[in-house]
Formats: C-alpha cells, structure tokens, sequence
C-alpha cells in the first residue's frame, strides 16, 4: 500500500485542472485529526457542509486547527474576500500550518473548494496549497440523450457522484428510450415507482450540487393546441413536485407538424413565462432544435433564424455541430450563434455509440478547438449506453470545460483511466488504447487507434507483402503488444471488485480482446512458416478458429462485439491472407486465404488495385475506394469474381472521370469466365463522374472492366459498388 500511496503522490493531479494552484514545495502539514468549524450561515441548506463533514469527521471546539467555510459575503470569510476570484463558480482555496480557508463566490463554489481540498486529502500529507479557481463553461456535463438501453438507477447515482467530484454541474436526463419522456406516454406522469426513482435520483444530483434537468420529447405526437399545452405544463408540474428544478425540450429526430419553428418558439416561450419565471427557482430552460447540426440546416429555410429571433434571450438552444457527430472548433460557432443569437448550448456526440453498437469509444477526448469557451453556454455529452465505460470521456470532458486552454487529451486520458481502476490501470489503458476507433459508420465520424503500436503494424504489414520480409524490430513490438493484450484481457476480467460495475459491462469486449491478442500471436507465428508445409498447417487452422470464435456473436450482443477493429484487425488479417497465399503458391495448396469471408474476390494486374478489399453488407458488394491517382496501364484490368453465380441488380462505377474517360475502358461480364458479354455505362448524373452499368436481373459470376485504348490511363478508384437482386 506504502508503494501505491507514493506512486499516488508522484502522479498526483487536481482534477479538473485548476486555473490557479501554487503548492510550498517545500512544507506540508499532517491531516488534522480534529478541527473547528468557522462556517458562514449561507452555507446551512447548502451541500459543501455536508461534504466537508464526511471528509474531516472530527469536529472539536477547543482544536487548535480551524476551518474557515463561507460563500462571498459571509464574515467568517471576509478577510478573504478579495481573493475569491469574481466568477461564477469560482473559489478560493488556502492551506496554512494552523487552518484551511474554503471561500467560494457562490454556493456551488464553495462546494468545489471542498471537492478539491476533498482530492488533496487522499495525499498521505496536505502540502500547504492555494487555489484560486473557477470553471470557463458555465455549464458542463452530460445529457443522457441516447437510443438504446437507458442507465440503470445504480448507473445514475455513480454518474451524480463522479460529477460532484468532477464538478459537472449539468445532467440532462433524456433518454430516447423512455416512454414517459418521449412519445407514447410524455403526456402521462410516471407511475409511482419511477416517480420515486427519479425523486431518488434528484436527491442525489443535489447532493452533488448537480442540476438535474428533466426533459421532454414531445415533438413526433405533439398537436400545436391549448390541450397539448397544458398537458405538457402539467408533467413539468409533475416533475417540479418531485424536486426537478431544470427542465429542456427536445424537438429532434422528428418529422411532421413538430417540426415548426415558430409553433415551437410560441410553445417554449410560453413555457418560459408561465412555469420557468414564475417558479423563480427553476434553471434557464434548454431546448434542441430540430435542425440540431449545420448538415441538416437550410439557413435560407429560416428555422434556425426563426427560433433565434422569437425565442426569449435566456432560452438556451442545443447544437451538435457541423455534424451530428462532431467535433466543436471556432468555425462550428461562427456559425450558428450569429444565427440563433445567443452561444450555442453544445450537446457532443460522443462517446454515444448507439450507431455502432458493437464498438466500446475507450478512447481520448480531442479535436474540439480549446480557444472556444467564450463561445458556447455549455458543452454537455452524450455518453455511451454503458455508464462506467464512458466515465474515460467523461472524466475528460470535465477536464476540458473547466480549464480549456490547459487541457492536454493524453494526459487527461490517462488519469481518467487510473480515476476508473487505479490498480489496474496499466491493463485498462492497453485495452481502451485498441478499442477506440468506431469503424465505419453512417455519420463519417473516426477515431485514432492502437496509436503506439501504429508504426510497428504497419512496417511488419509493408515488409512483409512487399518484400515478403520479416522487419524483426517491428515484428517483436508487435509480439509483446500481444503479450500484454492477452495478459490486460485476463488482469481486468479477474480484477474482482475494484470497479465490478465496469467489468460487467466491457466483459464481452475483454473476451474479445483477449481473442485479438491470440490471433496476433497465432498469425504471427504463421509468417515465419510458410515454407514448411506440415508445420504451417497447425497454425493456419488455429487462426481459423479464432477467426471463427471472433465472429460466434454472443446471442446478447446481436450488433456484435468488435475489438482492435481500426488498426489490430485489419493488419492480422492481412498478414493471415498473405502468409497463407505464400503457403499456397509455393505448395499448390488451396488453403482458406481469406481472413473475413467474403462472396466477392478481387483479381487484377494494376499494381494499385490488387489488394483493394471487398465488402459486402447484405446485398451490397463494393471493392473499397482507392484515394490515390490509379495509373491504369494498356490492357490493364480488374475482375470481380463470385463465390457463386448472382443476379444482379446494379452496377456503378466512378473513375473520376467525365463520359469521354470511360470510352478508354471496356466492361464486361461473364457466367463462365470463358464467355464475356458487353456492358454499357451510361451517367447516372449529368455532368457527373458516376456511371451505371446496365447489369438488372443478370446472372454473372465475374465482372470485368478493361484498359482498351492502348495507352496509360489516370483515372480514380473512386466506386465500384453492386447490389443484387433479393
Ligand atoms: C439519423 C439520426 C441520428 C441521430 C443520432 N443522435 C440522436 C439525436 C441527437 O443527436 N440529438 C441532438 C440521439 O441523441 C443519438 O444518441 C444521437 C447519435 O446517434
């Protein structure tokens, strides 16, 4: 324990990062055991006394130790006053030998000081310290606002806590999965057990000194009259009755009637001034726009414009960014607060992965600009539907709202994973290091993977099927990258109980993972063997097995699992395909060589096209997009080949080029690979480069497109997709 107390100390941080705090290197105190209370009255229905007490149990009049506590204005904190800093939020934090001042510019500043004091308690002496902090967001936190499977009661009274400690002072409660928050029931108050959940849960952000904001989702069902209005105000009314003092209406992912801007600006203001300024103890009311990222937006259509002028000034509107998902920089808000006049309520994105299901986003916060807090009234995100997982984000996200100009994402990233399991933190950081990336999806939105090991994979990948070498340097980082993954794998599903909530969530992506780093192994040993053609054998169907108990779905997760997908996976593969074809050139065998199967091979004798992949989903089939300048030689071709014969339904090609580019070329189709019959492209769009083949309803086993004109072509790769006939 000695150890772990003094590697604490080495590594120790304040989190968030503090805007001010100057430690006397060279003095500290031992924690006092009893201490007076110096408090102010401000604080008496407030949450830092409470904390404090349950940090320094011992109060004793007489001590000689004393703690000062008080908001601006109260007099046990006067003399101090001048160095509580004038923000929002802001507190002054000071160590002496003989006391502890705690002076906050408002309640929830003084609550952070203790949260700090809170964090320096955990050293084994208090240095004699002095803070002066505040956060640069005004608001800063999450909104649980994910499709799927909402948190459970458990989830949300750990995510309060970490965001009293994080000091997140938003949780937005959403999710697009509750009936009574959005269509069918949002006009109904919950039923009496979830009503006492969620009071439970009110209870809890409150004492975390967190803003617990219920919203609604009213928009798909909605009807722009009296009755819907007032049903509406009653639930709120509901809700107010519960504890809830901040409400928000999302009006997204909807069609129809909802969507207008001006029914909805007359029903939020009328919100605004009949429950929000009456009530006089309720936060500044929270909507999201339908029109919630600049892709979906028509300036010109006037929505935006029309919710930034009617809208009452302190109704705060929601915006994901250029995107849906997307990451926030100065351009992002120079756009859209102009138009809705006022700073953008940022709602982030990420790490919500409800749009791939089968990724855990373990990964680094970055790409937002850190010059923007100046821009925006808030920045809250929307997590992942497994609670623990996303605390590595969202410990960052608190990091970077606090103190934006002195986030830095690794090391933040770092400290949120020894945050989450300080004594398995080396394994937790190997296994979020590889499951980061998102693979492809529908909104375009990456992240980097497997960021170290990187320029090993692919020096072991490039020697090999160029030069069919082994680069022994990289070859022996990958195989302790390996080694570690296996054992990071076996560390955390055998950690037990120091965060029992996490593991149960990551669990089926830990035995993935574990699969990973076999198949590493495995196919590692089989690039040193493809000469020997009986000790090759083992190790080939080894990696076949894995392969296959990598894609055996486990029947809860029926998106998948996928581990190491963005960098681990795609490089085995490739080294299993190419250590197998060696195999099979050099012994005339007919082994497996293909890693993921595929219905789809690709052939062809231009150098840049050859080991393009093929994909299929369902019943489409592409060969992956080149984004280099393909130098396609005379005679040159490419064939797609079938496992089997298929009907088609289309064929587009796009080279990049205008119609007199594809008079170069010649696309044909064949049943038997002896009779090929002509294919004509024609544009799909005038003036476009994509063309379409006219291939409906036949029955092809390969397809072939030929460098007829005799000459070098330079064209792009830029599409080649089918789909077949149902
Ligand atoms: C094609 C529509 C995709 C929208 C996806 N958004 C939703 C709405 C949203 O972002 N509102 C601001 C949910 O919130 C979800 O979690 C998130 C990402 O998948």
């Amino acid at each position: 324990l000695l150890a772990t107390a003094t590697i604490h100390a080495q590594e120790f941080r304040l989190q968030p990062t503090p805007q001010n705090y100057t430690v006397q290197q060279d003095d500290s105190i031992s924690i006092p055991r009893q201490y007076r209370l110096m408090a102010g009255n401000s604080l008496n229905n407030g949450t830092a006394l409470p904390l404090l007490r349950s940090l320094m149990p011992e109060e004793a009049p007489d001590a000689a130790f004393r703690i000062y506590i008080g908001t601006k204005g109260d007099k046990v904190v006067s003399s101090y006053r001048k160095r509580i800093p004038q923000k929002s939020e802001g507190y002054f934090l000071k160590i002496e030998k003989d006391r502890i001042i705690i002076a906050g510019a408002d309640e929830r500043g003084t609550y952070y000081g203790v949260q700090t004091l809170a964090q320096l308690l955990t050293l084994d002496k208090l240095p004699l310290a002095e803070v002066a902090d505040y956060p640069d967001v005004p608001y800063r936190g999450v909104v649980e606002g994910f499709y799927g499977t909402p948190w459970s009661q458990e989830d949300r009274i750990r995510q309060l806590d970490f965001y009293g400690r994080n000091k997140m002072n938003v949780y937005l409660y959403g999710p697009k999965d509750d009936p009574y928050h959005s269509t069918p029931h949002w006009r109904k108050p919950y039923p009496a057990q979830e009503a006492e959940r969620l009071k439970q849960l009110v209870d809890r952000a409150r004492d975390n000194n967190v803003i617990f904001y219920w919203a609604i989702h009213p928009g798909q069902d909605i009807r722009w009259n009296e009755e819907d209005r007032e049903l509406l105000l009653q639930k709120f009314e509901s809700m107010y009755q519960l504890g809830v003092r901040g409400f928000a209406v999302f009006f997204d992912d909807i069609s129809g009637e909802g969507t207008k801007a001006d029914k909805q600006a007359e029903l939020l203001n009328y919100i605004d001034n009949h429950f929000v300024q009456v009530k006089k103890d309720v936060a500044p009311l929270v909507m999201c726009p339908t029109e919630y990222n600049k892709s979906w937006t028509k300036v010109e259509g006037g929505y935006l414009t029309t919710l930034g002028e009617k809208l009452n000034k302190d109704i705060q509107i929601m915006w994901t960014g250029n995107r849906v998902i997307a990451t926030i920089d100065r351009p992002t808000l120079d756009f859209i607060n102009p138009l809705i006049k006022r700073k953008a309520y940022i709602w982030w994105n990420f790490p919500v992965s409800d749009y791939v299901r089968d990724h855990l986003l373990m990964g680094p916060v970055y790409g937002n600009g850190l010059d923007i807090e100046d821009g925006m009234s808030a920045f809250v995100s929307n997590p992942m539907e497994h609670a623990e997982a996303s605390k590595i984000s969202l410990y960052s996200v608190a990091d970077y709202t606090w103190n934006m100009e002195k986030f830095d994402s690794d090391t933040s990233w770092r400290h949120a994973i020894k945050d989450l399991m300080p004594l398995h933190a080396e394994y937790l950081e190997t296994f979020a290091a590889h499951n980061s990336d998102l693979g492809k999806n529908g909104h375009g939105f990456r992240r980097e993977e497997s960021i170290r090991l990187q320029p090993a994979l692919s020096a072991l990948l490039k020697s090999y099927l160029e030069k069919g070498e082994i680069d022994e340097t990289a070859y022996n980082q990958v195989d302790e990258e390996c080694r570690k993954i296996i054992l990071s794998a076996d560390m955390l599903l055998a950690s037990g109980n120091e965060n029992r909530p996490l593991i149960d969530e990551i669990r089926p992506w830990l035995t993935q993972f574990k699969l990973v780093g076999e198949y590493g192994k495995t196919v590692l040993e089989m690039m040193r063997l493809p000469q020997q053609e009986k000790a090759f054998l083992p190790g080939h169907a080894h990696a076949q097995a894995l392969q296959t108990l990598m894609t055996d779905n486990d029947a809860r997760y029926p998106q998948g699992v996928k581990s190491g997908s963005g960098q681990l996976m795609p490089t085995f593969d490739a080294l299993f395909e190419a250590s197998t074809k060696q195999y099979n050139q050099r012994f005339h065998t007919a082994l497996n060589a293909r890693a993921v199967y595929s219905p789809y091979t690709l052939e062809s004798n231009v150098q840049q096209l050859a080991l393009l992949p093929t994909q299929q989903k369902g019943k489409e089939g592409s060969i992956a997009p080149s984004n280099e300048v393909i130098l396609w030689q005379a005679g040159g071709s490419l064939t797609l080949s079938m496992d089997r014969p298929r009907v088609l339904a289309t064929l587009r090609i796009d080279l990049g080029t205008k119609e007199e580019g594809y008079t170069h070329f010649r696309l044909e189709t064949s049943l038997d690979g002896k009779t090929w019959r002509n294919a004509n492209l024609q544009s799909v769009w005038k003036g476009y480069t994509m063309q379409k083949a006219d291939v409906e309803g036949q029955k092809v086993l390969k397809i072939r497109l030929t460098n007829t004109s005799g000459s070098e072509q330079k064209v792009y790769f830029k599409a080649f997709r089918l789909t077949e006939q149902e």
